[in-house]
């Protein structure tokens, strides 16, 4: 058992702009996968927290939404969650795509940044993918601009840099009991990790044809006597074109991506999964303040 006295927890904000691997990076460290990973930009809606514990030391990982000028309400309340998220942090871990390097994107970031006034790292991701003497140059001048405790150079994909990353974190953490038991990886509910996994199967598959706004709801979460998990959900587009997308052809579309989303359930969860889908049009629901509410999104102002 662990002595609460000598507990350390607090929490770390992933921040960074849409794509720059920040999903990815939480599933690394957590070693198993929690935040749906895409290569399209803006798939992290809510805040997704992932837990690693290690020692005596709880570390909170929040993944938030993807920070960029916003134009719809929807992106107003995201980019809200994910600076409200920043500002509850111990720790900000800014996750620069070094591929990308400095974007007019990343600099209104790093404006916003400045005003975090809890100790900063640097984390340039996707080192894998760029030259060594483009990094230090990149390195250099971030740090010029914002004053980083420390600066990391990882593959977010591949896993290096990871872990000494977790091992800085793990150093800074303060005092304080753990917030989860200690084999949970997530708070998220096991109904919205069915969904998110889904929905990841979902933009895996269509691409381009249907936009950001389908979502997937789990409508009943069902332990069964056998132990294994009845999953309903929901894909909700906006056009009756969209559904008929989602379906495909004789239903062949939504039954491939029931059958991607109930394996890796399965390989998640390691229980036998039951995953039944529907598709449904329910129209504007980019704009209706109550969708938003159930994912966890505050609205500055009290209202839309
Ligand atoms: N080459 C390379 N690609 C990476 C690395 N990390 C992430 N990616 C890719 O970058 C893309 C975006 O990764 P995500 O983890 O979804 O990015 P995100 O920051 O969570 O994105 P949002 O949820 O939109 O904010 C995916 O295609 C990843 O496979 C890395 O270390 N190297």
């Amino acid at each position: 058992m662990n002595d609460d006295i000598n507990q350390h927890c607090g929490f770390v904000a992933l921040v960074g702009a849409p794509n720059a691997g920040k999903s990815t990076l939480l599933n690394s460290l957590v070693g198993t996968k929690v935040s749906i990973v895409t290569h399209k930009a803006q798939t992290t809606r809510a805040q997704i927290r992932g837990v690693v514990t290690e020692g005596d030391t709880q570390i909170v990982f929040m993944d938030t939404p993807g920070i960029f000028a916003p134009k719809r309400r929807l992106d107003k309340a995201m980019v809200q969650a994910a600076w409200s998220g920043a500002g509850d942090a111990d720790v900000v871990a800014f996750i620069v795509d070094a591929i990308k390097g400095i974007t007019p994107e990343l600099e209104s970031l790093m404006e916003g940044l400045t005003n975090v006034r809890h100790p900063k790292v640097l984390v340039l991701n996707k080192v894998d993918a760029v030259r060594p003497e483009s990094l230090l140059e990149l390195s250099a001048k971030l740090n010029e601009s914002i004053k980083f405790e420390s600066t990391f150079m990882i593959s977010a994909l591949k896993g290096s840099g990871v872990a000494d990353f977790l091992d800085w974190c793990i150093k800074h953490m303060p005092l304080g009991p753990w917030h989860f038991p200690e084999d949970q990886l997530t708070d998220l509910t096991l109904a919205i990790t069915a969904a998110e996994v889904t929905r990841e199967k979902l933009f895996l598959r269509i691409h381009d044809e249907i936009p950001y706004n389908a979502t997937v709801e789990t409508e009943r979460f069902q332990i069964e006597k056998d132990g294994s998990y009845r999953i309903d959900q929901v894909v909700y587009v906006t056009r009756d074109t969209h559904k008929k997308i989602v379906l495909g052809a004789g239903g062949q579309t939504i039954k491939a991506i029931g059958a991607e989303a109930r394996k890796e359930l399965m390989e998640i969860f390691e229980v036998p999964v039951h995953l039944f889908l529907f598709v449904k049009v329910r129209e504007k629901w980019g704009d209706d303040p109550e969708r938003y509410r159930e994912m966890g999104l505050e609205f500055p102002h009290g209202k839309p």
